[in-house]
């Protein structure tokens, strides 16, 4: 138990916070959709047009299966907490926080971005949809969950690390 995920929809927040966290707490931080764009040479679309979303859904199993670092800020792929064997994974190596966005905040941040294949095809009441079907999963997959709408990127990341370190004598071995 001594990494620390971050968990979430599209654009909640995750990368924003994890490297302000990753200051903070002076822990390294990885970008797991970075850390496969680096690993396979292609970009996200590519690999979804290239591949098909199962094959990039595979990659996330298997870096969240092969990743060795401990002590470290992990920020996931949004679907990364739909695979039952993730999650199990994610709880059993780390402390599991959920950002909580607000769906019209989320499709305000997301919406234009070409870099998201599923955002790319869908219309926003299907992103909506995905992002309903997804809620419970990242709910039952975090041990603590934030509610970011009202709290600027600065207090999300203060009140993390104040989990972080509350979480720490109990079940979560960071020293
Ligand atoms: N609480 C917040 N207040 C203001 N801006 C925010 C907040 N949270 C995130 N943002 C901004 O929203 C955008 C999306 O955030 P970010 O890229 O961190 O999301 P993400 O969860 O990493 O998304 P993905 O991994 O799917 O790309 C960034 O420009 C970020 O600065
Ligand atoms: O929500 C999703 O399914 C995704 C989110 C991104 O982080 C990437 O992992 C990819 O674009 C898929
Ligand atoms: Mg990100």
């Amino acid at each position: 138990m001594n990494r620390i995920y971050l968990i979430g929809f599209m654009g909640c927040g995750k990368s924003a916070v994890g490297r302000r966290l990753s200051f903070l707490l002076k822990l390294p931080f990885y970008d797991m959709d970075k850390e496969i764009v680096r690993q396979t040479g292609k970009t996200i679309p590519e690999i979804f047009e290239q591949h098909g979303e199962k094959y990039f859904r595979d990659l996330e199993t298997q870096f969240l299966q092969n990743f060795k670092n401990d002590y470290c800020i992990i920020s996931t792929g949004g679907g990364a907490t739909m695979r039952k064997e993730n999650q199990k994974i994610m709880r059993n190596t780390g402390l599991v926080m959920f950002l909580d966005a607000p769906f019209r905040e989320i499709w305000r941040r997301i919406h234009r971005d070409p870099n998201r294949p599923i955002v790319r095809q869908s219309t926003r009441e299907e992103i909506e949809a995905l992002h309903k079907a997804r809620y419970r999963g990242y709910k039952q997959t975090a041990h603590i969950t934030i509610r970011t709408e009202f709290r600027t990127l600065r207090q999300i990341t203060q009140y993390a690390a104040f989990q972080v370190n509350r979480l720490k004598s109990e079940r979560f071995d960071l020293n």
